[in-house]
């Protein structure tokens, strides 16, 4: 059952190494077939050097439990699932400890939009979640950790579309797109302006953004007048 997809899934776990964005068995790919209600994911634990298309795990969006598979999903499965449950336009997830990204979401640092790569393709700043509760810790974090997402974006009248990522305070960034290739491209490139905001504070710590530039690239990459209607945050 959906060999397509565990290929597609699967490549885009080798990806994440390809682009330098995980080191041992850190991170995860997903991706979800919305007509079968289910989700193919990364195995937990399983090192991206001896990882096969078969050993990716299929669980069901809903209930999130395992449909088929020997090896347990994810540990970021119930995370994964949340999104995918609130977010029908999304199509891939990715997860990562990238080094850039990581550290901003380590500081509780949204990352400011401050150039025209980063409006490309995020439009609005990346944003970070807020600490979450001792409930949340202590509870089903993996889950909890989706809803802290979901309810960063929903608050924040951000679009999952125009912006396709977020921190998470503390931990590390979520990725997100069309599909699980489009997931990875949208994570290589927040951890690139990520990387490319740090040092542009370092530069100039006042630096600033022409809003114009913001509007003038979002629209080339998505169309004009693509954001309005969009709630400020
Ligand atoms: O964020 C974490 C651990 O903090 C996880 O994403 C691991 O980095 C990968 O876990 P598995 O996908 O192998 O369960």
């Amino acid at each position: 059952m959906l060999e397509e997809l565990k290929e597609k899934v699967f490549k885009a776990n080798l990806d994440l190494v390809k682009h330098n964005l995980v080191i041992f068995t850190w991170g995860n790919v997903s991706a979800i077939d919305r007509e079968k209600g289910l989700v193919v994911i990364k195995p937990s634990g399983v090192s991206y050097d001896t990882m096969k298309a078969s050993d990716m795990v299929v669980v069901d969006v809903n209930t999130g439990k395992v449909v088929e598979g020997d090896l347990n999903p994810s540990s970021d499965t119930p995370t994964h699932l949340v999104i995918y449950r609130a977010f029908p336009e999304i199509g891939g997830i990715v997860h990562t400890h990238s080094t850039y990204a990581t550290a901003w979401a380590q500081a509780g640092k949204d990352i400011p939009n401050i150039g025209t790569t980063h409006a490309d393709y995020f439009h609005d700043d990346i944003p970070c979640t807020d600490d979450m509760t001792e409930a949340e810790v202590k509870g089903d974090y993996e889950l909890e950790t989706g809803n802290v997402i979901v309810r960063r974006l929903n608050e924040g009248g951000i679009n999952p579309v125009h912006t396709p990522g977020v921190l998470v305070k503390n931990h590390g960034p979520f990725a997100w797109g069309k599909d699980a290739d489009n997931a990875v491209y949208n994570a290589v490139v927040m951890e690139q302006v990520a990387k490319m905001a740090f040092v542009s504070f370092a530069v100039n710590p006042a630096t600033t953004m022409n809003p114009l530039l913001v509007e003038k690239h979002f629209s080339r990459k998505h169309g004009p007048n693509a954001y309005y209607g969009q709630k400020k945050k």
